[in-house]
């Protein structure tokens, strides 16, 4: 698990790094440049390109000036050099390596205001105006700068974070550039992980630098990226002897009479995801659609429900295309009422519970919500923003001692203990209908196989964005079926390689 952190804590970390290693705060700067290089030579390797260079008087201008001298040493020479000259304020790094490259062949302009700048034909543009120390909105000429610079029609690629975008927390104002690549330092941004980054940030990439990570694991940050190694970890293989008795049996609650595709895509999901027993409580009308979809699974009707027997089932998955309705309703507080072990709670069971608060106090502990925005607003209250949902989120999943798996491009996964991991897997070809209905599945049938919760939460949220990342190289977009086919290819080469 990487811990994730805000700007000032880059910042310590930076300066434990210098004190502790030891190594000179420009040597850093050297290190961090040649990262990026590494990148930037992979990607444009053709020595004929026109590159810009647009460099603020701090350490990320620092930056750009050192990539601007290493690429003149690599055989780049259209590299024109542009110094953001809005005020005094220099840092030593900059001023070193405005010296050192002006000993090189190489034309460094200065602007000192964004109209001087006329408009450039160029086939790169790199953005080292501000990083990481960007402390209020961009106003006056940086403003205008970046405002003009967006309209170049260069590919441009920002050093460590589009300059105007702040690291975390909401943004300042539009002004910010539009990069068509991140090369960030040792650690994505956290606002890299959230939709109001989009326009600003097209692709990321990050790198490392060499920060001291025993100094990152002793800061307290309560985010945290996951991504394949760490679910390789603990994924489980089939034991000798072991047999379906004892890989868990699923109750999936699901389907009304028009939604009945959701309550058969999660139940296969969660077949397909190992479990060893599961069973559908489903409408009766759907019985010959689920028999001839997942014959493997068992139906239990509702009009039995007086007779079930709750204690048989190790988790419950209730919600898919349930409807709102009485019945619904009825269904939803009968599993409350009852069932002390964790469900998972999505979609319809979500709304249900917004319109029934006093619900919210019999959802056993380590149970699994899995709302996506819409559905994470209708039960917790409208939010402005993102930063706000996670506020939310980790205060509410800390209150009811359960597992918030809010939905998204890098879903966050709230836990009780207060934590927050971003999922690194998954492909915006999986927004499509019936997907989110697989995931219930997926989770509900991890946790019946005897993952504990949160394991069995990373598990399923992974492998469904990397089993969705996979077809994505093959397919336009990544149909929910053809994601249930993939899931049991896909956790075995997470379990071998
Ligand atoms: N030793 C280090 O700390 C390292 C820093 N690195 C680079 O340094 C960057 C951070 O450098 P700095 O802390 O010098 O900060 P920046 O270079 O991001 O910004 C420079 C200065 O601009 C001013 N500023 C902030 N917001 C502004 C605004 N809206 N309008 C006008 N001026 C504004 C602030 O005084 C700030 O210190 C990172 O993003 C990274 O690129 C890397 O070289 C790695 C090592
Ligand atoms: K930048």
């Amino acid at each position: 698990m990487l811990k994730l952190l805000t700007a000032l804590q880059t910042r310590q970390a930076d300066d434990y790094t210098i004190v502790n290693e030891p190594i000179l705060s420009s040597e850093l700067m050297e290190r961090a440049a040649k990262a990026f290089i590494k990148v930037f030579l992979d990607r444009f390797p053709d020595r004929k390109k026109h590159i810009l260079i647009f460099c603020g008087k701090g350490n990320n201008g620092g930056d750009g000036l050192v990539i601007s001298r290493m690429l003149f040493d690599e055989g780049y020479h259209h590299v024109h050099t542009y110094i953001a000259d809005f005020s005094e304020k220099q840092s030593e790094d900059y001023l070193l390596n405005l010296e050192r490259l002006q000993q090189k062949d190489v034309s460094i302009f200065y602007i000192n205001q964004a109209a001087d700048l006329e408009f450039i034909e160029s086939d790169l543009i790199i953005d080292a105006l501000l990083g990481s120390g960007l402390n209020k909105a961009l106003q006056g000429e940086w403003e205008k700068l970046v405002k003009k610079i967006n309209k170049f029609s260069g590919f441009k690629i920002s050093v460590d974070v589009p300059t105007g975008l702040p690291c975390e927390g909401e943004l300042l104002s539009e002004a910010i550039i539009k990069s068509d690549l991140t090369i960030a330092f040792q650690r994505p941004k956290l606002n890299f992980l959230l939709p109001i980054s989009s326009p600003y940030i097209k692709e990321w990439k990050v790198v490392n630098i060499g920060l001291d990570e025993n100094f990152i694991q002793s800061t307290s940050s309560p985010y945290f990226w996951f991504w394949k190694a760490d679910i390789q970890k603990y994924i489980k293989p089939r034991q000798a002897f072991e047999h379906k008795g004892l890989l868990g049996h699923a109750l999936m609650v699901a389907g009304a009479d028009e939604t009945i595709g959701a309550a058969l895509l999660c139940t296969e999901a969660c077949h397909r995801s190992g479990a060893g027993l599961t069973t559908a409580l489903i409408p009766e009308m759907g019985l010959r659609a689920l028999n001839a979809r997942v014959p493997e699974a068992m139906y239990f009707s509702r009009n039995n429900l007086d007779k079930i027997d709750w204690l048989k089932y190790e988790v419950i998955g209730i919600g898919p295309g349930l409807g709102v309705s009485e019945e619904s309703s009825k269904l939803l507080n009968e599993v409350l009422a009852n069932f002390k072990k964790p469900i998972v709670i999505d979609a319809d069971a979500i709304n249900l519970l917004a319109q029934n608060h006093q619900l919210m106090k019999l959802i056993p502990q380590k149970s699994v919500l899995t709302p996506h925005m819409k559905e994470f607003d209708r039960l917790f209250g409208t939010h402005d923003s993102w930063w706000e949902r996670i506020e939310t989120a980790l205060k509410k999943s800390v209150e009811l001692k359960v597992y918030i798996v809010l939905k998204n491009r890098y879903t966050m996964i709230f836990t009780p203990e207060g934590i927050c991991y971003f999922n690194s897997s998954g492909s915006p070809a999986m927004a499509s209908g019936g997907m989110g209905d697989v995931l219930t599945g997926m989770i509900t049938s991890m946790i019946a196989q005897g993952y504990a919760v949160e394991k069995a939460v990373q598990l399923a949220v992974f492998s469904h964005g990397y089993a969705g990342e996979q077809l994505a190289h093959k397919m336009y977009v990544v149909p929910a079926s053809n994601l249930i086919k993939q899931i049991p290819y896909i956790l075995r080469e997470l379990m071998v390689k």
